[in-house]
């Protein structure tokens, strides 16, 4: 079974959830993207939601297939956030920001009443950290963040190469008009230390660490489909 399709499956899953009047946080990425599709196919049959995308990728995607959108000034509190990861950890701790979406995609998170991840099973993992933490950061004192990033994570033990995210020519530059640094640390055993670390270096905007903002995850593989549950990560 190819990733798409496993994608695919997860979303489906992801849209049970869905009830008729909420008001929906829309993730970004493939995973998310192929939510967004399930989700207008939905719409056209009848369904009434509102959506607050992530990114201005999902906005122009949700458009495209006349999924009605709001923001977060109309609908402060939303009721449930699909959105896609990078990894998923132990107690449904994420890594995310994979599509450079991290900032809107946490102000969103922490918007909604519930989120639920959805993700194909190479997104599941033992530890967090093989996939590059995606930091968003000011542009303002690039050099100086980043240095400040190598030493608040070499003081939990933790070392990798830093680097900022091009896109051609330049430096990748986010809806919100920051920069990210992808920081290989390649193990990251305390989310949670190094979370609490990133938040208190000035030029850090936010992290890819989504801690306690998860409160499933539907997870599709070769196997089948698996809902886990933030408090167990197990088998719900
Ligand atoms: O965090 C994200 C974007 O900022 C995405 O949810 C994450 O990168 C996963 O993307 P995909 O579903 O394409 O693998």
């Amino acid at each position: 079974m190819d990733a798409t399709t496993l994608k695919i499956k997860a979303a489906r899953a992801a849209l049970d959830h869905v009830e008729n009047g909420m008001k929906l946080g829309i993730g970004t990425g493939s995973t998310a993207e192929e939510f967004v599709r399930l989700l207008a196919e939905r719409v056209a049959e009848g369904l009434s939601v509102v959506g607050v995308p992530t990114s201005e990728r999902t906005a122009r995607l949700c458009r495209e297939l006349s999924v009605p959108l709001s923001t977060l000034d109309e609908l402060p509190e939303l009721d449930l956030t699909v959105d896609g990861a990078d990894e998923i950890g132990p107690g449904l701790v994420l890594v995310k920001g994979g599509g450079g979406a991290l900032l809107r995609e946490k102000i969103v998170a922490a918007a909604s009443r519930r989120m639920i991840v959805i993700a194909d099973e190479t997104k599941l993992v033992g530890e967090l950290g093989r996939f590059p933490l995606p930091v968003e950061v000011n542009p303002f004192g690039l050099g100086a963040t980043r240095l400040a990033i190598e030493r608040a994570a070499g003081r939990l033990g933790l070392s990798g190469t830093l680097k900022t995210r091009m896109a051609g020519d330049g430096p990748f530059v986010t809806d919100g008009g920051h920069f990210i640094v992808d920081a290989s640390f390649g193990r990251i055993p305390e989310p949670r230390a190094l979370a609490d670390a990133l938040k208190e270096i000035p030029g850090v905007v936010e992290h890819g660490l989504f801690i306690g903002l998860a409160d499933l995850a539907i997870v599709a593989g070769t196997d089948g489909v698996r809902t886990l549950d933030a408090a167990t990560h197990d088998r719900t």
